[in-house]
């Protein structure tokens, strides 16, 4: 038995010969909120569906609270609260139906939270699925998740189709979960999002994840854009040298990089110049996720 939230060793699921996830090693902790990024198709689903125990896996091993999630499937769904990707159910059902059908595979009566729920999302739960939106189709999806109050969620993209304000709302619900005990595990393309709830994110590229980081780490390390204008002219080479420098153009007075890692080597190098303007702004979001993804040229170590 594993003192872990999450316990994912060497896990591998193939569709037949279509690579879904290799050799997975992942451990979440208690209380914990992880995100899981990686783009398209890179395999977020797949190993929230193997943590459901909904596919049983080629190789390897998943476990939640210490229950092998393919062989104790019922004790696993017991504690976790799942957002699947693609929420469907019955789309006869409206959303409270959906929600009571639920309580009763959960054995869980108290639908007090799922009203208070439905209130804060503002989700059309009266109506059958097949007339809601996306994003109502989607309040639903987290209102079943959320309602009774589970040791672990399991969230796939739970923001996609919400509005703002919504998203918003979802984020604060995701908060209070979290301050009640919660561990999160929260997949996105969204780096903002994962930002904003979880202190520890897993980057999953082609079936494998590539880095498990600390969220302020990663943005530390990211990519910088730097700016310098001296009152001399500027060799650029000893700025090209620098470690983690990229694009180095020099034009003169002017001197730009972007920069991957400490600025400490380039603070002083720069130092042996007199400095007019010293500009060095981060990165966007975005970029610290691409250069991930291996579309520049620093690395994951
Ligand atoms: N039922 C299936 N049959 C065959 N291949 C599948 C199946 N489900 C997923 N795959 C493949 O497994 C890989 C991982 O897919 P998965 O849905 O887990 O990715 P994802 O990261 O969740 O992507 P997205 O962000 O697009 O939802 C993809 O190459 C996909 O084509």
């Amino acid at each position: 038995m594993s003192e872990d939230a999450i316990v994912c060793e060497r896990l591998t699921k193939r569709y037949g010969k279509h690579r879904g996830i290799e050799d997975i090693d992942l451990r979440v902790h208690p209380g914990e909120a992880f995100g899981f990024l990686g783009p398209n198709g890179a395999g977020k689903s797949t190993t929230i569906r193997a943590l459901m125990g909904f596919l049983r896996p080629t190789s390897g091993r998943a476990e939640v609270f210490g229950f092998d999630c393919w062989r104790q499937s019922v004790e696993v769904a017991k504690h976790v609260g799942n957002l699947p990707g693609d929420f469907t159910y019955d789309e006869q059902l409206t959303g409270w139906e959906v929600v009571r059908h639920v309580a009763r595979l959960r054995r869980h009566d108290d639908l007090a939270f799922a009203r208070e729920l439905a209130e804060r999302l503002e989700a059309d739960m009266d109506r059958p699925l097949r007339h809601l939106s996306r994003g109502n189709h989607q309040k639903v999806g987290l209102v079943q998740a959320m309602f009774h109050q589970p040791r672990l969620l399991l969230l796939d993209e739970p923001t996609g189709g919400l509005d703002p304000l919504m998203r918003e709302t979802f984020l604060d619900l995701v908060a209070e979960a979290r301050a009640d005990g919660a561990t999160v595990f929260l997949s996105s393309h969204n780096l903002e999002e994962v930002h904003r709830v979880c202190e520890r994110v897993g980057i999953i590229r082609d079936a494998r994840l590539i880095a498990t980081e600390d969220i302020g780490d990663l943005i530390r390390r990211a990519l910088r854009h730097v700016r310098i204008t001296a009152a001399a002219p500027i060799d650029p080479a000893p700025f090209a040298a620098l470690e983690g420098a990229q694009d180095v153009h020099g034009d003169g007075t002017t001197l730009t990089l972007r920069l991957a890692g400490e600025v400490d080597a380039l603070v002083k190098l720069a130092a042996q110049h007199e400095i007019v303007d010293l500009e060095i702004g981060r990165a966007s979001l975005e970029e610290v996720f691409l250069s991930f993804y291996g579309r520049t040229e620093n690395h994951v170590a």
